[in-house]
């Protein structure tokens, strides 16, 4: 059975960061493959600031080179911008894979504002990664009051896909602090260097969906 990461974002840009906890993941869960879903907007983030989804995808896909992390906009092809409504569809479309939701503890953080969250949960396994400033305030959070007995050991990680769910586990990763909001406040006009559907050197790669 093929087993795939699936780590949502805004990518606005892409980073170094997003890079390396995501080869984490893939390492510490033993996945097959890691799908990057750039999504057309965050409904919790305001569009201002929001760079448009070509430029975004188009980071996204300079930071995946060379990497076995596939970047796609598969929330434009469903049409949907909440995940609970993509992830059901994924698992429609793709009977035989076996999931798992990645995020950073920021996003825990924020979990209990998401749609349907709970449903999400029940969907797939969901495995937080450590990120510096969030993890004491996401485990202190509302959403981790529900999870909290659902949460399972790291050692228990190599056979995470018979799992029941929902279920939790923290990936502890070496802290990362590299950011989007720090690249925009160095370098606000960042998407000015990606032509529309292609990438920084001016080639344009297919995009996966
Ligand atoms: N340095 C990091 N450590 C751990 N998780 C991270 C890190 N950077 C991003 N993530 C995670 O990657 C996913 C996509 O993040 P996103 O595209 O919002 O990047 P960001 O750097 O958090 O952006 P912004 O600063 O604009 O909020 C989220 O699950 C987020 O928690
Ligand atoms: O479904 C929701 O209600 C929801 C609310 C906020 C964020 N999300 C998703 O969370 C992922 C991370 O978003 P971001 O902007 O923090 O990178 C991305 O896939 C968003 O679509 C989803």
């Amino acid at each position: 059975m093929k087993t795939i990461g699936l780590m949502g974002g805004s990518f606005n840009p892409a980073h170094g960061g997003h890079r390396a906890i995501s080869l984490f993941a893939m390492d510490s869960l033993c996945l097959d493959e890691f799908w990057w879903l750039v999504s057309p907007g965050n409904p919790l983030k305001p569009t201002k600031g929001m760079a448009p989804l070509p430029a975004r995808l188009a980071s996204a896909k300079d930071q995946t080179r060379r990497t076995p992390i596939k970047a796609t906009a598969i929330e434009r092809e469903f049409g949907t911008v909440y995940t609970a409504e993509t992830l059901k569809n994924l698992v429609a479309r793709y009977p035989k894979v076996r999931f798992v939701w990645i995020m950073g503890a920021d996003n825990l953080l924020q979990f209990h504002h998401w749609k349907r969250w709970r449903d999400i949960a029940r969907l797939m396994p969901i495995a937080v990664i450590a990120r510096p400033g969030y993890d004491a305030r996401a485990v202190a959070g509302p959403a981790m009051a529900w999870f909290r007995r659902f949460v399972r050991r790291p050692d228990q990680l190599h056979h995470w896909t018979k799992w029941s769910t929902p279920a939790l586990v923290f990936l502890r990763f070496r802290p990362d602090p590299r950011s989007a909001t720090a690249i925009r406040r160095a370098d606000p006009y960042w998407f000015h260097r990606y032509k529309e559907h292609g990438t920084r050197d001016g080639v344009t790669r297919n995009i996966v969906l």
